[in-house]
């Protein structure tokens, strides 16, 4: 009987698998760098084989990694950088264009244009949760439509097909069988209503898409198809799908409403289950699907951070203060918490809850004396502040998280999520498996197949590494973050 399950992590970055025990431990893994494209000023694409190609490498260094045979793996679960967009044609597979990232901002006039129209960002944030921005998927299929000759009378012919990555690699691992997402994926495009859980004709024509283009939308553990043996050496089913954030929130366990993760990497993403409650955030956070079982959606609150790991990377090879990401820590440890100097990081502008595109980022407080340590020591402050600007705006919205469970990358420095206990005053988890993401779509794929029963054996799965507990003076704790809102207000362009 078949006992592992084998994870597709598809990032932006870099793609990965996993196979993971019955119990959810790690048993080997696989990873591969993909090039990225930036032919414009603020466009950013991917090679739509690249994406398959590194998936399909790594998906098959792990198993033989594993030393198990290919019918050993019950399952497949997909999870996948959200938002990024594929169109390709039904017969051939071939994409008609490259992969447009979520990062890309060459629809950003189109939204501009769309925002004009009275009441419309707020029917369309109504329906999706989301807001009218470049990130979302919908506008960047219309830039394809419009920009590839011929793409548009060929989707109203039913010839192309979208998806996001995971509707992608779903399609390759099928041979073209299998045309599905996940409600998670979905509700990441600005054309899927989050109430009805249905592709919605209204936004389908505000952002002129072909319905004939999309998905079928499954539940997160469903029945996806099966990947052909071809490719890995037995028929394997496809039985969980997530995108990466809600897929973290599953491997973190995050099931009861008010549980929080979040994720330090290059950005950040913080999420929070609201349960079977779709809140509606004022200060601009986004209202997601948390996750879809048995047809019961559990929906989420998520804020994001630009900038989280790519501070440090900046601080390494931009500034070269550093030499590696690891020297943070004990520059951090000899600065300590009372650190005069603030950087605001916005080098993208400013994202949740201030959604300032135009903010530059600014470092202040230096005086003569400011050397290399308070430099970094507030590039990683900065991750902490953020944070907790996120969760000021969730409380304000009335849901404040009682404690927070961390993963990604950062999340190994150990002087970074005491500070983030400190400045959030709650409670911080680190998990043991901090690939959250991975073990998140494998749990999807074996609750599917019936290898773990419910989300409670789940959440007993899940453990505990190190939890980290606030001690900073209330006085200290409030002073610093008021020094951060002083620095962030100087950077605002809008406020
Ligand atoms: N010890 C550390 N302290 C602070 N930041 C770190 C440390 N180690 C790695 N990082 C940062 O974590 C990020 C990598 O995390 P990862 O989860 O692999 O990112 P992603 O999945 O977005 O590529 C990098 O941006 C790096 O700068
Ligand atoms: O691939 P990551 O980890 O950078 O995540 C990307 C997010 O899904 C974008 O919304």
């Amino acid at each position: 009987m078949p006992r592992y399950i084998l994870s597709l992590d598809q990032g932006t970055t870099s793609s990965r698998a996993i196979v993971f025990s019955d119990q959810g431990t790690i048993i080997a893994s696989g990873q591969q760098e993909f090039s990225q494209h930036f032919p414009q000023p603020g466009w950013v694409e991917h090679e739509p084989q690249e994406i398959w190609q590194t998936t399909l490498s790594s998906a098959r260094q792990a198993i033989a990694e594993a030393g198990c045979l290919a019918s050993d793996i019950a399952a497949i679960g997909i999870t996948n950088q959200r938002e990024t967009t594929l169109i390709w044609d039904r017969n051939t597979g071939e994409p008609v264009y490259p992969a447009i990232v979520w990062q890309d901002r060459r629809t950003a006039d189109q939204c501009l244009a769309l925002k004009q129209q009275a009441g419309l960002e707020d029917k369309i944030n109504k329906k999706t949760g989301l807001l009218l921005d470049p990130y979302f998927s919908a506008t960047k299929i219309s830039w394809i439509l419009d920009n590839v000759e011929g793409a548009r009378e060929r989707a109203e012919r039913g010839e192309l097909a979208f998806g996001t990555v995971d509707s992608f690699l779903l399609w390759q691992l099928s041979g073209g069988e299998c045309h599905a997402t996940d409600a998670t994926n979905a509700s990441r495009t600005l054309l899927f209503n989050i109430h009805s859980q249905q592709w919605d004709d209204e936004l389908l024509e505000t952002f002129r898409v072909p319905a004939a283009l999309l998905p079928q939308v499954k539940d997160s553990a469903a029945d996806f198809g099966n990947a052909q043996s071809k490719w890995l050496g037995a028929e394997i089913p496809v039985a969980g799908i997530a995108g990466d954030q809600q897929a973290a929130l599953i491997g973190q366990a995050c099931f009861q409403p008010g549980m929080a993760k979040s994720t330090y990497g290059t950005g950040c993403f913080m999420m929070m289950n609201t349960g079977n409650k779709a809140l509606h955030s004022s200060h601009r956070l986004l209202t997601t699907v948390g996750y879809r079982l048995n047809g019961e959606t559990t929906y989420a609150l998520e804020g994001s951070i630009f900038m989280a790991g790519a501070t440090i990377q900046w601080i390494r090879d931009g500034l070269q203060l550093i030499c590696n990401a690891r020297e943070t820590q004990p520059l951090a440890e000899q600065t300590g918490y009372e650190n005069p100097v603030y950087m605001v990081p916005a080098f993208a502008g400013l994202g949740a809850p201030y959604w300032d595109p135009q903010a530059k980022g600014a470092i202040m407080g230096l005086t003569r004396d400011t050397g290399i340590k308070e430099i970094v020591t507030a590039g990683l402050q900065a991750v902490c502040y953020q944070t907790r600007d996120l969760l000021e705006a969730m409380a304000e919205d009335g849901v404040k998280p009682a404690a927070l469970r961390v993963d990604g990358g950062m999340v190994v420095n150990a002087w970074l999520v005491q500070f983030l206990a400190d400045t959030l005053a709650i409670s911080i988890a680190r998990p043991q498996v901090t690939e959250t993401t991975a073990l998140g779509a494998a749990f999807l794929a074996g609750l599917q197949v019936g290898i773990f029963s419910s989300l409670e054996q789940l959440a007993e799965l899940w453990v505990h590494e190190q939890a980290f507990e606030p001690s900073l003076p209330e006085e200290a704790r409030e002073r610093l973050y008021q020094g951060w809102i002083d620095a962030v207000n100087r950077v605002r362009v809008d406020a």
